[in-house]
């Protein structure tokens, strides 16, 4: 597939967020036997917002479906706040998925919340630790993860990339620090667009009906002023997975694929 090709493209809706939750939890688990296989671990981006909790809602009743032991975890995104803080992405992930699956400490990687002073710090320590794990497994000139799993603003914003922020021309960094989200909390870091644009899997959740105009804009009208249409992966799979209050005003979805 050349790097002008489209990334392959599966938008699923569904009547309800459990639905989406159990179709996310179906994905998870074969994408993460797939990759297992493959390449001996599944490793994952996560983000903050509703998505752990729709993530975890089934996933949690998986038991052995998952080999929990080989999963490898980041964050898409990371507000900088201590990691028991009631904004921190980590923390809400704990909550909702961490503490009810046995997944090794260990195995998941957190910001250093000792650098929160310095956003840049956090930002440059957080891809060392990216490099830890991905220069032993590829050698592209960015982390390739299995699948990241993301969410979208009202603003079209993905992870901590906002529109209009200059975040959106990082053509180098694998991760940035962003100190004016215009979503609270203010200071964040976070993956940049070709990060997201090398994964083999990249999932979108959203639903509710305060999603429907900006899907339109992102998934049919593809504006390029949207940072959630700037994820592309060129060799990878692009996923949406919604309920059918948020795919109520799209035109390019067949819901007979499903
Ligand atoms: O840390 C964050 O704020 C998130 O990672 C952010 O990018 C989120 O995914 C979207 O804002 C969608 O949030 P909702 O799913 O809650 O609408």
């Amino acid at each position: 597939m050349s790097l002008l090709t489209p990334p392959a493209l599966s938008i699923r809706s569904y009547p309800t967020t459990g639905e989406v939750s159990v179709a996310l939890a179906d994905l998870f688990v074969t994408l993460s036997a797939d990759a297992i296989q493959t390449r001996g671990r599944f490793t994952v981006g996560l983000s903050g917002g509703s998505l752990p909790k729709i993530l975890a809602a089934d996933l949690v009743k998986r038991g052995d479906a998952v080999e929990w032991d080989k999963l490898t975890v980041f964050f898409c995104d990371e507000r900088l706040v201590p990691l028991d803080h009631e904004d921190s992405n980590y923390r809400l992930c704990h909550e909702e998925l961490f503490s009810k699956v046995p997944i090794p400490e260990a195995q998941i990687h957190t910001i250093n919340a000792d650098l929160l002073d310095n956003a840049d710090e956090v930002a440059e320590d957080y891809k060392d630790r990216l490099i830890n794990v991905f220069a032993a497994m590829n050698s592209a000139k960015f982390p390739v993860f299995d699948l990241l799993l993301l969410g979208i603003g009202p603003d079209g914003h993905t992870c901590s990339l906002f529109p209009g922020h200059s975040s959106l021309e990082n053509t180098v960094d694998w991760v940035i620090s962003e100190e004016n989200s215009p979503k609270p909390p203010p200071r964040r870091i976070t993956l940049t667009l070709p990060v997201l644009n090398h994964a083999h899997n990249v999932c979108f959740v959203a639903t509710g009906e305060g999603k429907q105009d900006m899907l339109k804009r992102v998934i049919d009208e593809k504006d390029q002023e949207i940072p959630s249409a700037l994820v592309q992966p060129a060799h990878g799979t692009l996923y949406w997975f919604l309920d059918d209050k948020a795919s109520a005003k799209l035109t390019s979805i067949d819901k007979s694929d499903q």
